[in-house]
């Protein structure tokens, strides 16, 4: 059975400000990828930091079917390291520019994510290159962090975070430094690796026909709440569009099927 997170009556507060209220959602389902979209300040990434632990939320986050389906893990509450074993969080800034390798970096995070297994050197080796492979960022394994582009960083952030094979994969606009190659790479490669492995995948997205192709459910956050939730196709329609975005949009399918929005004017 694949894992399911459950979210249920999640509330999260700045100071007395309200960020996040009283958010519950269906099951998100390993195996496949959800965005969450919305416009600017609606609560993404706070959302994002609360399933990974980083900001005390109130309400229930659960991970089920881990160990028995009959037992879900409760993730509120639980110590950021034990959290770290089952969810992994990729944020929107760039990493540091810390004195490693490409290589070095993507193995260390998968041997910090794996402590609990035992990894044979060359087994753990291979799998970092393999995720380097994977991203085509092989030719950048030998280079140190502090001498890459921002494109380049993000990408080597990306290995980090892919590398170490989490329950759940959380990634804050992961694409937003990359080309059009690596953008259609990286959605690509992450919805393989949620297929391949079950994983559950929520994604922060500001491109919708982006999220629209390679996700199977949209999430729509506004002011803190769910304003849209569905299928690319029920939930990105032009009357969400104007309600939330404040644009006057037309959405069609392209002579691929591929949803795109076609924006006339901000309203
Ligand atoms: N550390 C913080 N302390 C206080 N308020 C914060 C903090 N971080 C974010 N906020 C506020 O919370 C609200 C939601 O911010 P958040 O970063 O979650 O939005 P977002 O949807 O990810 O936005 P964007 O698309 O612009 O990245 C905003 O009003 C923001 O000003």
């Amino acid at each position: 059975m694949a894992p399911l997170l459950t979210l249920d009556g999640l509330s999260v507060f700045y100071g007395r400000r309200p960020i996040i209220e009283n958010l519950s959602l269906t099951p998100i389902t390993g195996g496949g990828v959800t965005a969450l979209i919305g416009p600017n300040a609606a609560g993404k990434t706070t959302l994002l930091r609360a399933l990974a632990g980083l900001v005390p939320a109130k309400g229930s986050i659960r991970l089920v079917g881990m160990a028995s389906p009959a037992h879900p893990l409760e993730l509120t509450g639980l110590p950021v390291s034990q959290h770290a074993r089952h969810v992994t969080y990729m944020p929107q800034a760039l990493p540091q520019r810390v004195a490693l390798t490409v290589f070095e970096a993507t193995l260390s995070a998968l041997m910090s994510a794996r402590s609990d297994v035992v990894l044979s050197t060359s087994e753990a080796q291979a799998r970092a290159l393999e995720t380097l492979e994977r991203l085509g960022i092989l030719d950048l394994s030998r280079r140190g962090l502090d001498e890459l582009s921002g494109g380049q960083r993000q990408l080597a952030s990306l290995a980090q975070s892919l590398v170490r094979e989490p329950t759940v994969l959380l990634l804050d606009e992961p694409t937003s430094a990359l080309d059009i190659h690596h953008q259609m790479r990286v959605m690509q490669l992450v919805a393989e690796l949620a297929r391949e492995r079950s994983i559950i995948v929520v994604i922060v997205l500001h491109d919708i026909a982006q999220a629209a192709r390679y996700c199977q459910r949209i999430v729509v956050l506004e002011h803190g709440v769910v304003a849209a939730d569905g299928l690319p196709e029920q939930a990105i329609t032009p009357q969400m569009l104007a309600r939330v975005y404040k644009v006057e949009a037309r959405v069609e399918p392209c002579s691929q099927g591929f949803l795109q929005v076609i924006v006339d004017r901000a309203a």
